[in-house]
């Protein structure tokens, strides 16, 4: 092994390949600079999704595996695996958590009440879990379970929450137990930025059943402006006017998210608003709630990567993305390990945020960029990691003109960050974490496709931008995310860490 080189690593995020065509925001844009790298420079297409990075087979990547695998140089048994092995062995019928909640309930009369995301795009959650879960609910003789429905549109094409809707009527049906109570929109739901407005209106519907009032559930879908993700908070009354399924003392709650990230506000709002009632709650998989939530299934040991090589080593890094994906280049990339080694150092950027990302696709990338060259600049940090955020953001706005507007500046920033590391002495390795932006139209079955703004199957194109003078060359065979972190150790002259499985590109 060589004596090492300072780099960066870059994570574009959302950065998937596919072939030109009308539905590829990232080819349709004007990327002088990166398509300059691509044709120049050893690239090599890495798998990001599916059973290569711990997803199930075929399933999208997404952020939060995607940095977990990067960091962690070995594919990752992902939350909704585990939980899907737990529903298709039949082990969910006895778990010891669920059990014995829904025997009290039995007992006490108390209803269930299942919130989560009503669909299957595979990030967040998987609408079909509700049906084993139902199934269980009714086999313990749960007397009333309450579904409070999370429209998605962005995990999935827009305008799909009525087949969604439709779906978990079947699920009641089949099962013969089971009501939607309350129907709201991600938008609201699922906030991770903070902004508690959005997310109290949620609480007041589900506690104390405040909100549009519906007859069905459906009726909610004609009450947004803005698409599923925006259905405001409707409340399912009967006849007579009352809700039908506000929390009531001795009730249970289950978050049926298997994704932490997005649901956790809610959780921990609920669970304030519930305290001193007597509530249970418990969440499919675990959370990173302030409060603590007892989990049906555990989460993998995503350590041993990347962070614990450069904490032993005393190898300072300095992390540095947007706040929509600062987590991402800390938490989820030191393999959900919240503490901090003391060689590491997280610069988070904040700053204006548009109401909609259409209307500012650059985001705050000028001061991302910023921020990586002048860590770049600095002699005692040898690794410097960023997230540019807007190809990924922007996209899932599923807006083919402004994504396209991310890459253009998402190209500038590349050029701007390569030319300060070739004057600093420095390799970049450009990676995407997922595809998004290179799919922006559903798959057209028949005429046009749908505008598509989730993510997508596709390889990741991972580039070495060597410094200058160091020699590379183009990786034979195929590659995954796996393969980053022991490339990044290789290059600045460190050995893996035992667990790793990925091999070094370069
Ligand atoms: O939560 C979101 O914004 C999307 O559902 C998934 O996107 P991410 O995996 O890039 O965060
Ligand atoms: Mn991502
Ligand atoms: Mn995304």
């Amino acid at each position: 092994m060589s004596a090492g080189t300072p780099g960066i690593l870059l994570v574009l995020d959302g950065w998937g390949h596919a072939a030109a065509g009308e539905a590829n925001a990232l080819t349709a844009a004007a990327t002088p600079y990166l398509d300059g790298l691509l044709a120049t420079c050893p690239t090599v297409l890495a798998d990001a999704s599916g059973t290569a990075v711990g997803l199930l087979p075929g399933t999208v990547g997404n952020s939060e595996i995607g940095h977990m695998v990067i960091g962690a140089g070995r594919p990752i048994p992902y939350d909704s695996v585990l939980v899907q092995e737990e529903i298709s062995s039949g082990r969910m019928r006895s778990n010891e958590a669920l059990t014995e909640v829904l025997k009290g309930l039995a007992a006490s009369g108390g209803a269930l009440h299942l919130i989560g995301l009503c669909s299957d795009g595979m990030i967040h959650a998987n609408v079909q879990h509700l049906q084993e879960l139902l199934r269980i609910a009714a086999q313990f003789a749960v007397p009333r379970v309450r579904v409070h429905a999370i429209t998605d549109g962005r995990d999935v094409a827009d305008h799909t929450a009525a087949a969604y809707l439709g779906l978990v009527d079947t699920f009641f049906a089949e099962a013969g137990i089971g009501e939607v109570a309350t129907v709201v929109g991600r938008g609201y739901a699922l906030d991770k930025s903070g902004n508690l407005e959005l997310t109290e209106k949620v609480s007041l519907a589900i506690v104390d059943g405040k909100g549009e009032a519906i007859s069905e559930p459906q009726e909610a879908l004609e009450l947004t402006q803005r698409g599923d993700e925006w259905v405001p908070p409707c409340v399912v009354t009967s006849a007579d006017g009352r809700p039908l399924g506000a929390v009531q003392d001795g009730d249970a709650i289950l978050f049926t998210n298997f994704r932490s990230d997005r649901i956790q506000q809610l959780a921990d709002d609920l669970h304030t608003w519930l305290a001193g009632r007597r509530v249970t709650f418990l969440s499919l998989a675990q959370y990173d709630t302030k409060a603590s939530i007892p989990a049906l299934v555990h989460r993998s040991d995503a350590g041993g990567g990347l962070a614990t090589v450069l904490g032993a080593q005393g190898v300072r890094s300095v992390r540095i993305a947007e706040a929509e994906k600062f987590e991402h280049v800390t938490y989820y990339l030191n393999g959900r390990d919240s503490n901090v080694v003391p060689v590491e150092e997280h610069v988070r950027i904040t700053g204006d945020r548009a109401p909609d990302y259409t209307v500012r696709p650059a985001m705050n990338i000028d001061r991302v960029t910023e921020a990586v060259i002048s860590a770049a600049r600095r002699d005692d940090v040898p690794l410097v990691v960023a997230n540019l955020a807007n190809i990924d953001v922007v996209g899932h706005t599923g807006h083919f003109d402004a994504t396209r507007q991310a890459a253009e500046h998402t190209d500038r920033a590349v050029e701007a960050i390569c030319g300060a590391a070739q004057a600093t002495g420095r390799w970049v390795l450009l990676v995407g974490d997922h595809g998004n932006a290179e799919k922006m139209l559903t798959d057209a079955t028949d005429g046009d496709g749908w505008p598509y703004g989730g993510h997508t199957t596709n390889p990741v194109p991972a580039v070495l931008v060597p410094a200058a003078g160091q020699k590379a060359a183009t990786p034979a065979g195929p590659a995954t995310l796996a393969d980053i972190a022991p490339s990044v150790l290789a290059l600045l002259g460190l050995a893996p860490e035992p667990r790793m499985t990925g091999r070094p590109l370069w």
